[in-house]
């Protein structure tokens, strides 16, 4: 009740006193969305995954087609090869709100919060406003670098799809670039020292800023404040952080806005290999890119297998997985998204049980004797034992000993018979793998270590 909402202050010391509320312990996977002007070119060179590409090129060949008003600003570049040959080479960027507008009307919402829904997702975390500084809501707050407008959305899409996303009985949190505005600042980016002395800083776009998240905040009170790359070192962010808890106690802050505090962290296109104490979330787009990038193929996509080992591997480490969808500008979703999708949310509807809710167990991993990898999470009385790789038949989980008389079941219920061995325990598993995914076993009670 209210009377008893803890009263948080504008330093660090009281906003330490937040801690991590259960509804994102337990949630472990969420839907990005990457949403905006870039979504009517949807174009970017498929050059590899954040992290594998050097990053003296990655500009050059930027695969995040949200990218594209930067990318298409190194004359060099395969993006602006493309801009000329496509659009002309004094096609504006920004005259690309009026296909994205137009295309838009037609959007429900509703569809996005049933598909993520089918999906198992349990929260959404939407693009308020990414570096080109369009905005998704109609916001009051006037752009001083663009008196003549054209830079927001006169569509509500973020009060839409927060209506929607609720309705379907998930969180929703907002994104928001606060690091880069390219409105504000229009030297191109082609080297990560570019991304430093590019991030505006003067007193004017600080206060822009917090202004837009705390519309952001007044206007949806959003469960997630996703600020990105960075904030204004004249910005507020104790203010704003005090402010939005006492607003939604809830909620929860990610650790971009590049201070002291955050509720979790964020690694991108990475993951933890270790159980880490501090919440975190690893984020990743299906392909290489956030936005959606018309030329990925299925061989820049990940396949279904290994994205839902990805979510048993994070939730094993006390991670959460952001998993981005690209969406066209009239918020259809690719083939390929939908079907990566489908794959993952069929899995969870048959082994959902040691996710959602679940907390890392004592140790995250193993392995077969066949040279197979699991996973563990607990839940109440429960380990969970998730055996990657379509094991099937007598699987043997090295160094794991259950209690004499535990019981061990499949997801849906049918019971496994199991015996202590030498090197572990052996699972007598059925001689046909699952369509697709790990094996769920659940054992009670769960073993001490
Ligand atoms: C989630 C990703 N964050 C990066 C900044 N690290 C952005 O540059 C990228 O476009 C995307 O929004």
């Amino acid at each position: 009740p209210a009377a008893f909402a803890q009263k948080y202050s504008p330093d660090w010391t009281s906003l330490k006193a937040h801690t991590v509320p259960n509804w994102f312990e337990d949630a472990k996977f969420g839907i990005f969305i990457h949403w905006g002007l870039y979504s009517v070119p949807a174009w970017a060179p498929p050059s590899g995954e954040l992290g594998k590409v050097d990053m003296s090129r990655w500009f050059y060949q930027n695969a995040y087609a949200e990218w594209y008003l930067n990318s298409i600003r190194l004359k060099d570049s395969p993006s602006y090869k493309h801009h000329v040959e496509t659009y002309g080479a004094d096609f504006d960027y920004y005259r690309f709100g009026q296909a994205f507008e137009q295309q838009n009307r037609a959007w429900k919402p509703q569809n996005w919060a049933s598909l993520f829904k089918d999906a198992g997702a349990r929260y959404v975390v939407l693009t308020t406003k990414h570096h080109d500084g369009y905005t998704l809501w109609p916001s009051k707050v006037p752009n001083p670098k663009r008196p003549q407008g054209g830079i927001n959305s006169p569509r509500d899409l973020v009060g839409d799809l927060t209506k929607a996303v609720r309705g379907a009985g998930l969180h929703m949190g907002l994104y928001y670039s606060g690091g880069l505005d390219w409105t504000f600042e229009t030297r191109p980016i082609a080297t990560m020292g570019d991304l430093r002395t590019t991030a505006p800083q003067t007193e004017e776009y600080a206060r822009y800023a917090d202004a837009h998240w705390r519309e952001l905040i007044r206007l949806y009170q959003p469960s997630v404040l996703w600020n990105d790359i960075g904030y204004p070192k004249l910005g507020k962010p104790e203010a704003l952080f005090a402010d939005y808890y006492n607003a939604v106690p809830e909620g929860v802050i990610n650790n971009r806005f590049s201070v002291e505090y955050s509720d979790f962290t964020t690694p991108e296109y990475a993951k933890y290999d270790k159980i880490t104490p501090k919440k975190w979330e690893s984020c990743r787009g299906l392909g290489f890119s956030f936005g959606y990038n018309q030329v990925e193929g299925p061989e820049h996509v990940i396949a279904p297998e290994a994205l839902i080992e990805l979510l048993v591997d994070i939730v094993s480490k006390n991670g959460n997985l952001l998993l981005n969808i690209g969406p066209k500008p009239d918020g259809t979703i690719s083939e390929i998204q939908l079907n990566r999708l489908n794959a993952l949310g069929a899995w969870l509807k048959t082994n959902g049980d040691g996710i959602f809710g679940s907390r890392p167990w004592v140790r995250p991993s193993a392995k077969t004797t066949a040279g197979g990898d699991v996973r563990f999470t607990k839940k109440g009385d429960a380990l969970y034992a998730f055996l990657l790789g379509r094991a099937a038949g007598p699987s043997t989980v090295v160094g794991l000993t259950l209690a004499p008389g535990s019981t061990v079941r499949l997801s849906g219920g049918r019971s496994v018979a199991w015996k202590k061995t030498g090197d572990g325990t052996t699972f007598e598993l059925p001689a046909n793998s699952p369509a697709a995914g790990p094996v769920a076993l659940s054992i009670t009670p769960a073993p001490a270590a």
